[in-house]
This record gives structure tokens, C-alpha cells and sequence, in this order.
């Protein structure tokens, strides 16, 4: 299944520099590890925003709350979910 999310990413500004660094790292880590195993297949950077729209392939519901919930950065976003079915006008390929 298809799921269309909105990332905003909001760490409190007196946050320390080193904890940051690591909970970015940490972040890219997982993100990238699931782009590729397939299940991130889109992340795009909202331009100006510390933000993200992004298409993750999972299973179901149950699988979705999993991923987002493991992300490093989850206590610190506003997660938007929008699920994706077939357009009828969709042409293949
Ligand atoms: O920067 C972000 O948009 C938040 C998050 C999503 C993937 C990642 O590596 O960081």
C-alpha cells in the first residue's frame, strides 16, 4: 500500500549541538536503510521548509505507524497521512 506523508520536522532550539548531530545521524541512517530496502521509494524536501513530502510502500496500517513511529526524529514532527488508491485515468508505465 501507498501512503502520501507530510514531515514537519520542529527540534526545540536550545536542543545540544552533540545530541543533534546524533539524532540526525541517526535519522539518515534509518531513512536510508529503508529507501533501500524499497519501502521509502520518494522523500522530497519541501523547499523553505524544514519539511518533507514523502511515498512509503508498506504492507498496511500496522506496518506504517511501525516505520514512522521508529523514526529518531518522531517525538520531534507533525506527521501528515494521507493514503494513496489507483486513479482510474492512470495510464501504464
Ligand atoms: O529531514 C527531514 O525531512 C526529516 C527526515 C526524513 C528523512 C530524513 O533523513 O530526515
Amino acid at each position: 500500500m501507498l501512503y502520501h506523508i507530510r514531515m514537519d520536522v520542529n527540534l526545540p532550539p536550545d536542543l545540544d549541538p552533540d545530541e543533534r548531530a546524533d539524532l540526525l545521524a541517526r535519522e539518515k541512517e534509518y531513512s536510508q536503510k529503508l529507501q533501500r530496502e524499497g519501502k521509502w521509494p520518494h522523500l522530497w524536501r519541501i523547499a523553505g521548509e524544514y519539511a518533507n513530502f514523502s511515498v512509503l510502500d508498506v504492507a498496511d496500517h500496522d506496518e506504517l505507524h511501525a516505520l514512522l513511529s521508529g523514526l529518531p526524529l518522531f517525538p520531534h514532527m507533525d506527521i501528515e497521512v494521507t493514503p494513496l488508491a489507483a486513479h482510474p485515468s492512470k495510464i501504464e508505465g
